[in-house]
């Protein structure tokens, strides 16, 4: 990265992991920045990030939109996000979701199943919805059963990531033809965990736990 006095650029801090900063001075081989809160920082070069000056108040709903793609970009895109209750953002066709910790009723209910079901994939706000109906489209199209991977560190919100995966799928699916069972117990009989449970033994329960939702064609 170029610098130049007066570049806009993300310093490391210790209480809030990044804090947007302003290039001052370069003193020896490193550089001087002043944060937002008016404090003076010295740095090295390579641990400065660029920061968009003009980035959207709101924040951008893919990552992709981002001008500069790097880790504080990207925390603070969804901290924008965040503060107005939009807690999915995609990065491309990978939806990431901010637990809101409190009850979002006006996400969940009928009318945005509604909304969601058939629509194009990036067409309407990123939601869970729409990587479940993409996966839904996709098995009913292709007829090939279709995995939806929900992966985060304990207390992401995976179980109700993939609670809601199947109340859209249960919604979408309906009951099928010669099976008594709705489409909610046939995806509980699949063992969603089983490719967790899997996993698990293998790799710490901290860094993958992963939830999996197999959307099969039956
Ligand atoms: N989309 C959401 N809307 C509202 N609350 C949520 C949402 N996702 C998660 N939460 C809240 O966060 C809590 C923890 O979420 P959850 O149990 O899904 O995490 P987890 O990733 O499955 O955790 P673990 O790996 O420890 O089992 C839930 O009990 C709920 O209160």
């Amino acid at each position: 990265m170029s610098l130049r006095k007066g570049s806009n650029v993300w310093v490391e801090d210790k209480c809030s992991a990044w804090v947007a900063a302003q290039v001052t001075d370069f003193i020896g081989k490193q550089v001087q920045v002043v944060t937002e809160y008016g404090k003076k920082v010295l740095a090295l070069p390579e641990k400065l990030y660029p920061r968009d000056e003009e980035a959207d108040h709101g924040g951008v709903d893919d990552m992709t939109k981002l001008t500069y793609l790097n880790e504080p970009g990207v925390l603070d895109n969804l901290q924008r996000r965040y503060a107005l209750n939009e807690i999915y953002t995609y990065t491309g066709s990978i939806l990431i979701a901010v637990n809101p910790f409190t009850k979002l009723p006006h996400l969940y209910n009928v009318h945005m199943m509604e909304q969601y079901k058939g629509a194009p994939f990036g067409e309407l706000s990123p939601h869970v919805f729409a990587v479940a109906d993409a996966s839904y489209r996709a098995m009913m199209s292709e007829n090939q059963s279709q995995s939806i991977l929900v992966s985060g560190e304990s207390g992401a919100g995976k179980t109700e990531t993939t609670k809601l995966i199947m109340q859209y799928l249960t919604y979408v699916g309906g009951r099928a033809a010669a099976d008594d069972r709705t489409v909610e117990q046939q995806v509980l009989e699949q063992k969603c965990a089983d490719l967790g449970d899997a996993l698990v033994p293998r790799l710490p329960s901290t860094v993958i736990n992963p939830c999996c939702v197999e959307n099969k064609v039956l």
